[in-house]
């Protein structure tokens, strides 16, 4: 089959490669015309892991191409997904000006039958005004598809071509069809294609993300009690996670939930709620709870440093929201560095791959280290913001050496408690006991 897929970010390129990969020709649009050439040349512009072989492969066979031309992308496409942004608007509803300002366009360019496809998260309604919006300038058939995405930045390649479920929305026959051959080969294991109509769809990826959301905000509630009642939170999250009731997924507590969708569709399902004249109550809470958690750490370490963070020097171990992605949208490693350097300290940081994004953003606010290790060398402590892999058995001799105090803030309980007391470690994570190698029990 022939696709269009408009927006070349995170979504839209493992969209489009892995409708490649099963053997359709794909047409990437992107308005950024460094992007597309980029694309164009074989370089993969984002970090994903497993997605770039799979690029590489898809471009080189042909049946993956990237153009700036919405008119060349579109031709002769017979599915046109829409993967552009939804940012957040100034009272935090979703901005769907990419979205209706393309269809428009595309309204334009329409000549035969085409099946229009919202792979972006919209709130409810969007589909009747993307068809709107074509309608303005194109008369003839066609039909708009509500077709969210679930991947995880990270998996993303996993999430697309195993999916747990694939939801379409839509109550036309014909595109209900065309979107079934489509994903057949994604769902041979026995997944479901879930079919609804298209408000449901649009309804249920906010329904995701908010309850998930609502799972981690919880747990961070938990965490805090537990740090104040002297539980562990590590042993409550086994003890609860194991009842198939409540599940072992996203049960872990630690700095809040960062990354481009949870923190803006829990936002945007409270202000849509709002404007359907219901107060989400829940949902507030899940954000007033996420706010207060980033900056979980930074009382316990002005608390350690008896509120004078003047001149010291941290090492952080982690930039990107989470691991195995270098994206660092509304990660928290940056309003901890932000209140770090308001308080008059410097920051060595390290991160396998977001270090490229914060040096764009932050300049030479902070000092990018050359390795995990270097990022330590004469720190008062280290603060660990990202799970990534290689920091979960460091060699802690090499941190004993390098940094002026054995003091460590760990935003992700990546350490056992038990271990590190024996190393002599000051050490404080999220929902446990903190150790402290004079009180060696301090909660
Ligand atoms: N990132 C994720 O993990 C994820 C997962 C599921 C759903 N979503 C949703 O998918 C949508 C896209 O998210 P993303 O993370 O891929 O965004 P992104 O910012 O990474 O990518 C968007 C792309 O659209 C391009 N673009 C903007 N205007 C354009 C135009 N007029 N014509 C052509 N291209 C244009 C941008 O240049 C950019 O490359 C959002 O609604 C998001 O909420 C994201
Ligand atoms: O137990 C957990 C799990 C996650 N997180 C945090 O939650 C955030 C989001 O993590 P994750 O969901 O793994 O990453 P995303 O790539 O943002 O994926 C979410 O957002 C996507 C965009 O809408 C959806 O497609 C995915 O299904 C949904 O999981 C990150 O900051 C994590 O550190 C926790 O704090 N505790």
């Amino acid at each position: 089959m022939k696709i269009a897929v408009v927006g070349t970010g995170y979504v839209g390129l493992v969209t489009g490669t892995c409708f490649a990969e099963t053997g359709n020709e794909v047409t990437c649009v992107d308005i950024d015309s460094k992007k597309v050439e980029r694309l164009s040349n074989g370089e993969i512009t984002i970090y994903e892991p497993g997605l770039e072989k799979l690029f590489l492969r898809n471009l080189k066979e042909n049946r993956l191409q990237f153009t700036t031309s919405l008119e060349d992308g579109i031709r002769d496409a017979k599915i046109v997904f829409l993967a552009l942004p939804t940012p957040p608007g100034e009272d935090g509803s979703a901005d769907l000006k990419y979205i209706l300002g393309v269809s428009e366009e595309i309204g334009k360019l329409l000549k035969d039958y085409k099946v229009l496809v919202d792979k972006s998260t919209v709130p409810v309604g969007t589909a009747e005004k993307v068809k709107a919006a074509v309608r303005k300038n194109y008369s003839g058939e066609f039909d708009v598809v509500s077709n969210p995405e679930f991947l995880r930045e990270g998996v993303a390649v996993d999430d697309f071509m195993k999916p747990d479920r694939v939801v379409i929305g839509t109550t036309s026959e014909r595109g209900r069809k065309v979107m079934g051959d489509l994903y057949a080969p994604f769902v041979r294991s026995g997944n479901p294609v879930i079919y609804m109509d298209e408000r449901s769809a649009e309804l249920t990826k906010y329904a995701a993300n908010s309850f998930l959301a609502t799972k981690i905000s919880f747990m961070n509630e938990i965490a805090q009690l537990c740090e104040r009642v002297g539980a562990d939170v590590d042993m409550v999250r086994l003890g609860i996670g194991s009842d198939d009731r409540i599940g072992k997924r996203f049960l872990f507590p630690g700095i809040g939930y960062g990354g481009s969708c949870f923190p803006k569709d829990v936002q945007a399902l409270v202000k849509s709620s709002c404007e359907a004249d219901y107060q989400f109550r829940i949902l507030n809470a899940v954000m007033e709870v996420n706010e207060k958690q980033k900056l979980h750490l930074i009382p316990k370490i002005k608390k350690y440093f008896n509120d004078d963070l003047k001149g010291k020097h941290f090492a952080l171990w982690g930039l990107a929201f989470k691991p195995n992605t270098d994206d660092i949208r509304e990660a928290p490693a940056l309003y901890i560095i932000e209140e770090l350097l308001a308080a008059g300290a410097t920051v060595s940081a390290f991160d396998p791959e977001a270090m490229k994004n914060v040096q764009q953003l932050l300049g030479d606010q902070i000092h990018f280290a050359e390795n995990q290790y270097e990022a330590l060398k004469g720190a008062d402590a280290l603060i660990i913001a990202t799970e990534w892999n290689e920091f979960r058995t460091p060699d802690f001799l090499k941190i004993v050496t390098s940094m002026k105090n054995k003091t460590i803030f760990d935003g992700r309980n990546l350490f056992d408690v038990s271990a590190i007391s024996e190393l002599g470690f000051h050490y404080e994570s999220v929902g446990r006991r903190s150790i402290s190698p004079n009180s060696n029990h301090k909660n």
